[in-house]
């Protein structure tokens, strides 16, 4: 194993704080690292595995389609695009009616931010204090962490950042100048925090009535990870812009933006607006075909959800000085501790439970939906036993 972090050590970027293991295979919510020790998964990818690791429908469905197209931009139509996108406006929540397809989910953030600007004509966009939203510029400037966003200044202009869960705030700085207001429904690598139910229908009707777009960023929430199909669905939320990423394409990399009527409405999503060399490619696309298939065939959302009850009752039964408070939805898990969390994930990987943070003192466990009642619990087992 040293030699592959000997190797990746010599060449790579330096960016990434790694954590010493070279992990070579996945199946289901197991991971092996390359001297076959077997981890507990419970950072999912950064919650891009939901479906699990290994899925022989994923694989058959890009060995089948490598060997008709790979790729296939879109100055020209393809079969397994069209079928795609047809099913992603079925599965969204309702009013989406269209939708860009892209690669990732910065590049869905960066997208969102282009369309709210063009089918408003305004230029202002409100974003929220611990909110992540992506590393590129456009994306950047709405992500709140200073430390991600101030080295790379000066960012887009006309972006301002209010507390969330605090319609006073909105109201205050959503204006007839504001093109859209950009919002996680869980707010995950920021800390783990849930929204109050009645913010996210004030916020909504505070679009409508300035004029504003609403653009739910999904891409940690989507795809059952809150024990919804869509963290919408919890809400019966209609977002007039959808950001979609991680999880669509079952660990192939792909990103999606679905848009409502009052963007579409717009008439100003015109040709050329926006483009993308590889986003709609046939093979993500069959990925995220095969994908949608397994959420549903296996009822990923509602086994979330499920599976969350248990977990939530169990960690809040725990009684640790170490632990502030337990939150999450579904199985976006954060549990907010009274020190830095770094060492604790060190130890979690020690006795092979790979976890993430959620900010310095947050640790959040993500676990690939179709974990087993047995795993999630030997992993908890564990989490119990480093907390102490
Ligand atoms: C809500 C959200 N929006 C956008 C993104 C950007 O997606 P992508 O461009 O595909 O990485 C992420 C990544 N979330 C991980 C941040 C990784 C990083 O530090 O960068 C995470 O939750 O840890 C999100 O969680």
């Amino acid at each position: 194993m040293s030699t592959i972090i000997d190797v990746e050590n010599t060449y790579t970027s330096g960016v990434y704080g790694k954590r010493p293991v070279a992990i070579v295979r996945g199946k289901g919510a197991l991971l092996w690292d390359a001297e076959g020790r077997e981890y507990i998964d419970c950072a999912a990818g950064h919650g891009v595995a939901n479906i699990g690791h290994g899925r022989p429908e994923i694989a058959a469905a890009l060995a089948a389609q490598a060997q008709r197209l790979i790729t296939c931009p879109e100055i020209v139509y393809n079969d397994v695009r069209a079928q795609l996108l047809q099913r992603l406006i079925e599965i969204t929540p309702e009013g989406l009616t269209h939708a860009f397809l892209c690669n990732s989910g910065t590049e869905a953030v960066e997208g969102a931010l282009k369309f709210a600007r063009l089918a408003t004509g305004r230029t202002g966009i409100v974003a929220t204090l611990r909110g992540f939203h992506g590393r590129s510029m456009g994306a950047l400037s709405t992500t709140w962490e200073k430390s991600y966003r101030e080295p790379f200044a000066p960012l887009i202009p006309d972006v301002k950042h209010i507390r969330y869960n605090d319609l006073a705030a909105a109201e205050a700085a959503i204006t007839e100048q504001t093109a859209a207001i950009i919002i996680e429904l869980v707010q995950a690598e920021g800390g783990v925090h849930v929204p109050q139910a009645d913010y996210l229908a004030g916020l909504a009707a505070l679009c409508r009535e300035r004029g504003a777009l609403l653009i739910v960023d999904e891409i940690q929430t989507g795809f059952g990870r809150t024990g919804a199909l869509f963290a919408c669905n919890h809400y019966n939320l209609q977002p007039d812009i959808l950001c979609l990423a991680k999880s669509l394409a079952g660990g192939v990399p792909m990103g999606a933006i679905c848009l409502g009527q009052r963007v579409m409405e717009s008439g100003r999503i015109t040709k050329g607006a926006h483009g993308s060399t590889f986003g709609g490619n046939p093979l993500a696309c069959a990925a995220s075909l095969a994908t949608i298939d397994i959420f549903e065939r296996e009822q990923l959302a509602p086994r979330a959800a499920a599976l969350s009850t248990q977990v939530f009752e169990r960690l809040r039964s725990w009684r640790s000085p170490l632990i502030r408070e337990v939150r999450g939805q579904g199985l976006l898990i954060g549990i907010e501790l009274t020190k830095r969390v770094q060492p604790y994930l060190e130890a979690l990987c020690e006795r092979g439970v790979l976890a993430l943070p959620a900010g310095p003192t947050v640790l959040r466990l993500l676990p690939p939906l179709v974990i087993s009642e047995e795993q999630i619990n030997r992993a908890l087992d564990i989490v119990a036993d480093v907390l102490g």
